[in-house]
């Protein structure tokens, strides 16, 4: 399949997918007033959208609460959309959920009418194709990710969990790993090619985390990423580089003519992540 045939998703004036890469802000408050103060801080960088990692609230379990954050995150945002996630200790994140209660999250979340954008961790049990129904019911979009916070599958491994997400139904399919060294940096950028020129029916995002990752965060979208999480102020993942740092450097390519793959180039013939029965 070509990357022509993809899916964008659209919030208001924001497009995922298309290729310029959107820049996602996280803010990680404990607090309402924690989250209002990093809101206020993020007017001078430019974010397309904002994560609120709601696995670092405080009173996580208190889901009115929770909703009325999320109301209170939208009205500061304004046009911003508001990305919500919650994520797990087993994917890296602060929240120790059972899966039933992760999915109530995740439910009233997208009921509330305040959020843009929901991400589902796709392994979690049989959750994930629960809270993708929801959300769509509730005409919210879907984010599912999954993360290897010790090491890099094989490219071809990338590529069947990405098409497992597409296939759960999910608007944009997301995979973060940590590389060990930089063929492992080159697996998730050769991953994130194959996806995007012969499987993708709808935007991917990808990035190989820790210091080796960097240019995964900075170019992946030359490789078909759809959008990167830079940090204003505090990182949510390690190797998340500074949000106007990497505006200047997507300011620098897009100068110098760089452009993600055209529709028509060929695809490498043996590449490692070429997997011949994944769901295109
Ligand atoms: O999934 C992701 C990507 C991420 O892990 C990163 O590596 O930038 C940061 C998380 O906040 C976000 O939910």
């Amino acid at each position: 399949m070509s990357s022509s045939t993809v899916r964008t998703v659209s919030i208001g004036d924001v497009t995922i997918g298309g290729g310029i890469p959107a820049v996602i802000v996280p803010v990680l408050g404990a607090s309402v007033a924690e989250l209002q103060e990093e809101v206020a801080g993020l007017g001078r960088h430019r974010a397309d959208v904002v994560e609120w990692r709601v696995d670092h609230f405080a009173t996580l379990t208190d889901t009115p609460a929770v909703v009325a954050t999320a109301h209170e995150l939208s009205r500061l945002l304004s046009a911003t959309p508001l990305l919500v996630t919650c994520r797990t200790s087993a994917e890296g994140g602060a929240a120790e959920l059972e899966p039933g209660a992760y999915r109530d999250l995740l439910a009233a979340l997208a009921a509330s009418g305040a959020v843009d954008l929901l991400d589902v961790e796709y392994l979690r049990g049989d959750v994930a194709g629960a809270v993708v129904e929801t959300a769509h019911r509730h005409a919210v979009p879907v984010i599912a990710s999954n993360h290897d916070f010790t090491a890099t599958p094989p490219a071809h491994e990338i590529v069947a969990r990405l098409c497992a997400m597409q296939d759960l139904g999910a608007d944009v399919a997301k995979m973060a790993v940590m590389p060990r060294n930089l063929a492992d940096v080159l697996a998730l950028l050769d991953a994130t090619r194959v996806m995007s020129e012969e499987h993708a029916r709808v935007p991917i995002v990808t990035m190989a985390m820790g210091p080796l990752g960097a240019v995964s965060r900075i170019a992946g979208h030359l490789f078909g990423s759809a959008a990167t999480f830079a940090a204003a102020g505090t990182a949510s993942a390690p190797g998340q580089l500074d949000v106007d740092d990497v505006r200047t450097v997507l300011e620098i390519l897009e100068r110098a003519g760089a452009r993600p793959v055209p529709d028509d180039a060929a695809p490498a013939p043996h590449s490692a992540a070429h997997v011949p029965d994944a769901g295109a």
